[in-house]
């Protein structure tokens, strides 16, 4: 049990670490924020909201990979390398992937909730 604690705690130092070191981790996080802020205000579906927590997790996990990725890169080989540029290009490869597919549910999501809430104002 206290290992499975202790597990949490070291969890918890990788994220606060990133958060201290990777400005993305702060961008994506406040992106993250106002986007739920935006679902709460055009009462998005429940489903819909679930989709955009599933982006949101999607791109800060991708973002905790890339980081751990690059910490360990820069450990391995802190020298100019082919094989250091492949791990950290394919690792950033990974957040943009995320980040479009997050930028897609945005649409999704907030495409009828926008038009229906301009009309209203236009009207
Ligand atoms: N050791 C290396 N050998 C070869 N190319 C490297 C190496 N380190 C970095 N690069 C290249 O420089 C780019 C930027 O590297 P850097 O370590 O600054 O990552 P970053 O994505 O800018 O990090 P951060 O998210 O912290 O700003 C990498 O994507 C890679 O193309």
């Amino acid at each position: 049990m206290k290992r499975f604690l202790h597990s949490f705690r070291y969890a918890a130092q990788g994220i606060v670490q990133a958060y201290r070191s990777e400005q993305n981790m702060r961008v994506h996080s406040v992106v993250a924020v106002v986007v739920l802020a935006a679902a709460a205000f055009f009462r998005v579906p429940g489903r819909d909201v679930m989709l955009l927590l599933l982006a949101v997790t999607l791109v800060l996990s991708a973002e905790l990979l890339n980081t751990a990725i690059e910490a360990a890169v820069d450990l391995a080989s802190p020298e100019i390398h082919p094989l250091a540029k492949a791990a950290k290009d394919t690792a950033a490869g990974a957040v943009l992937l995320t980040a479009l597919f997050a930028v897609a549910a945005g649409i999704y999501v907030f495409y009828r909730p926008v038009i229906d809430w301009i009309a209203g104002i236009v009207s």
